[in-house]
């Protein structure tokens, strides 16, 4: 498959230069998941459910220039590489595929940790057109964590085909972020993703939406109660009252995060970028 990426061609996507560190997202809080980062100016994770053609877009996006590895300490495969828009170099990490952030597999703990405490400047979420209720329960779950999200609507051209109406104006209101149409396998709606992540990265935080869910007062109190104490005891933790709500779920990735010591270790890195 080829994919013309005219703006690598053009010689205005500088990859390879080392910047020693990433403009907006900090070096540090990605050693973690040991991420390279120089070079880079922009943090992108390539989310979804699986087979929603998410190493498609991933390909896509970065031709050759990409880098097959294990995420740390496990054998989930990882996939980074690099593309240039706009002068700016975007850095990419094909995510495992998972269902929700509720982890259960190793798979889906790695998906989970990266968009939780590894806050990439940028989220895309590949969804299925020609399933889009079953894929929008990761997209929903991705709002409440971070902001800077992009849906990347692909297989269009099955959704197409199976005559499948959506409404793009409907949806993206609806969500509050940028959707792409896509056909991934053919490059289509390429330009319009690359423009609309730039656009994420780049935007003003009052012009985009967090979903906070709603709960009862009761409930809302006990995760409020919850979250101090996770921050007390783990200062810089990002996303507590989503931590707090799992845990209160009795969600068993999370209490293992706690007690295997992953979650203070995440925070601490979170702290020391916070202070550099
Ligand atoms: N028709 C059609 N097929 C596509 C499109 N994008 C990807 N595919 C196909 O969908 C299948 C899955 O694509 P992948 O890119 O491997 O999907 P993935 O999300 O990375 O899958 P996992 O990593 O296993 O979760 C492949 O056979 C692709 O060729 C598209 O836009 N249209
Ligand atoms: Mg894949």
């Amino acid at each position: 498959m080829r994919v013309d990426l005219p703006m690598l061609e053009a010689g205005t996507g500088a990859v390879d230069h080392a910047c020693g560190g990433c403009a907006l997202n900090g070096v540090s809080n990605l050693k973690k998941f040991g991420l390279a980062t120089s070079g880079c100016d922009v943090v992108v994770a390539l989310a979804g459910n699986p087979n929603t053609g998410k190493s498609t877009v991933f390909n896509a996006l970065t031709g050759l220039r990409q880098h097959v590895g294990n995420w740390p300490g496990t054998t989930v495969a990882r996939a980074e590489g690099a593309y240039g828009f706009n002068e700016r170099s975007f850095k990419v990490v094909d995510l495992p595929g998972t269902y929700s952030l509720l982890a259960g597999s190793r798979d889906e703990e790695v998906s989970r940790d990266f968009l939780l405490f590894g806050e990439p400047d940028a989220t895309v979420v590949v969804v299925d057109a020609t399933r889009l209720e079953r894929n929008l329960n990761l997209v929903l779950q991705i709002l409440q964590v971070t902001d800077r999200v992009v849906v990347a609507l692909n297989l269009m051209d099955e959704a197409r085909r199976h005559r499948t109406e959506i409404d793009l104006r409907h949806l993206t209101r609806a969500l509050g972020v940028p959707v792409v149409p896509m056909v991934a396998r053919r490059g289509e709606g390429l330009p319009e993703l690359m423009a609309a992540i730039a656009e994420t990265v780049g935007a003003s935080p009052r012009r985009r939406r967090r979903r906070e869910q709603r709960f009862e007062p009761v409930v809302s109190r006990a995760i409020d109660e919850l979250a101090g104490h996770l921050v007390a005891g783990f200062p810089g933790l990002a996303n507590a009252r989503w931590v707090a709500l799992r845990l209160l779920e009795g969600d068993p990735g999370m209490e293992r995060a706690v007690r295997n010591g992953t979650l203070g270790e995440l925070a601490q890195q979170q702290a020391r970028r916070a202070a550099s």
